[in-house]
């Protein structure tokens, strides 16, 4: 039997981000990296062995990792969770070995850190079939709006969430790791993360919208994030209007987070909102749910607001059936883990969800960009094209930077 490594051994040697995530790379392995909003400390974790489960797994009892789950919760795509083997920080520069990580890959995994300090970046994962992308143009996307907004009218349903991917060539001089750090610097606000794991794919994103959180403070939040416009330009929130079909659009959102109290029996919670807030170029109108777990004594609220949450009608559409009905029926392609939702889970700050958002799929040579917009009754669909667009420039930028 291999020998573990050692309780939370602690390595005293320095890393950069970048050589941690190209020995994780030259050597296969998992890794997720992130940085939560508003922080300038980025996180990793390496995953010796990735578990995949047909359903979201229980929140509470896991070890610390980092999980990456699909848009559809019983489709094609696994819900996949990397235990944190090895966890890195970049303020401390130090790795930190879980207890039970097999010693031989550990020390696999720092000679590899050695080596790549010298070496050339490696491939990062792509997955084993190209995605189907929808590459929709501004006809055929118009039409499936007008669709919507059709069958909204028919009171089939009151809001739908259409999205589209559009791909792009990778310029020369990409590297990840410089993405990540341009993503992290045009999106301060955001959750930045950068997930590859082999044999699933490389996914790059900056999510504004949290799904579920439990920080160190017992501290439970969700937020009922909907309504788009470009920034105002001199970057401040203060003389943004919302129009009455932005205001429904986010009503709704946030009447669904608390229908899903209501079937928790939960009543002590507080809401605040909705603000206007900042997201890259654009604004949103959010409302911010919270519930003080040290008060209530709910302890699987996490796992349980998550079931009963995603995909939220930030994403999906309200009801939900019908919703993901249309979706599938008329979106022309796979969201795999795009409006799914990642993020750590009991690592040192808590368990931090967010929706997959605001992010790109790193194939070969070329990027899949993906966007959304929420369509309503009162949907223009020229206007949800450009709203995509708007969602879509932040990250063609960052990928022109280069
Ligand atoms: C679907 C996306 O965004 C969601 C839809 C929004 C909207 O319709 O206004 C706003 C924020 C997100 O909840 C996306 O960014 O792809």
């Amino acid at each position: 039997m291999e020998q573990a490594a050692g309780m939370g051994e602690e390595n005293t040697q320095h890393y950069t981000l970048e050589q941690v995530l190209s020995a994780a790379l030259a050597l296969q392995q998992a890794i997720a990296v992130w940085r939560l909003p508003l922080q300038t400390e980025v996180q990793a974790c390496i995953s010796f062995g990735m578990q995949t489960t047909p359903a979201i797994p229980d929140l509470e009892p896991s070890p610390a990792g980092f999980l990456f789950c699909p848009f559809v919760t019983e489709g094609a795509h696994s819900h996949i969770f990397l235990k944190a083997d090895i966890s890195y920080s970049s303020l401390s520069k130090q790795l930190r070995t879980a207890p039970d990580a097999p010693a031989a890959q550990v020390n696999l995994f720092k000679e590899g850190l050695t080596r790549a300090e010298n070496g050339q970046p490696a491939q990062w994962p792509v997955p084993a079939s190209p995605p189907r992308h929808s590459d929709r143009n501004e006809e055929t996307f118009e039409a499936a709006v007008s669709l919507a907004v059709d069958v909204i009218r028919a009171e089939a349903m009151e809001k739908v969430v259409l999205s589209r991917s559009s791909s792009s060539s990778l310029p020369e001089a990409f590297s990840l790791h410089k993405a990540f750090e341009k993503m992290a610097s045009a999106y301060p606000n955001a959750f930045v993360s950068l997930v590859a794991i082999p044999g699933v794919g490389t996914w790059l994103g900056a999510s504004p919208e949290i799904l579920v959180s439990v920080d160190q403070q017992q501290l439970f939040k969700t937020v009922a994030l909907a309504g788009t416009q470009p920034l105002c330009e001199n970057g401040s929130t203060a003389n943004a209007i919302w129009r009455q079909k932005e205001i429904e659009e986010q009503g709704m959102v946030e009447r669904y987070i608390l229908s899903c109290f209501k079937k928790l029996r939960l009543r002590e919670y507080t809401e605040v909102g909705p603000r206007t807030v900042i997201a890259g170029n654009l604004m949103h109108l959010r409302t911010d749910f919270k519930v003080d777990l040290k008060e209530v004594d709910f302890p699987t609220l996490g796992t349980d607001m998550l079931r009963l949450l995603h995909p939220t009608s930030a994403v999906c559409g309200l009801p939900k059936e019908p919703a993901l009905r249309f979706i599938q029926d008329h979106e022309g392609y796979d969201r795999s883990y795009y409006s799914g939702f990642l993020g750590p889970v009991n690592s040192e700050a808590g368990t931090h969800l967010f929706v997959n958002l605001r992010c790109m799929q790193l194939l070969q040579n070329e990027a899949v960009l993906y966007a959304g917009a929420g369509i309503t009754g009162e949907s223009s669909p020229e206007k949800e094209w450009h709203e995509t667009q708007h969602k879509l420039q932040t990250m063609f930028k960052i990928l022109a930077d280069f």
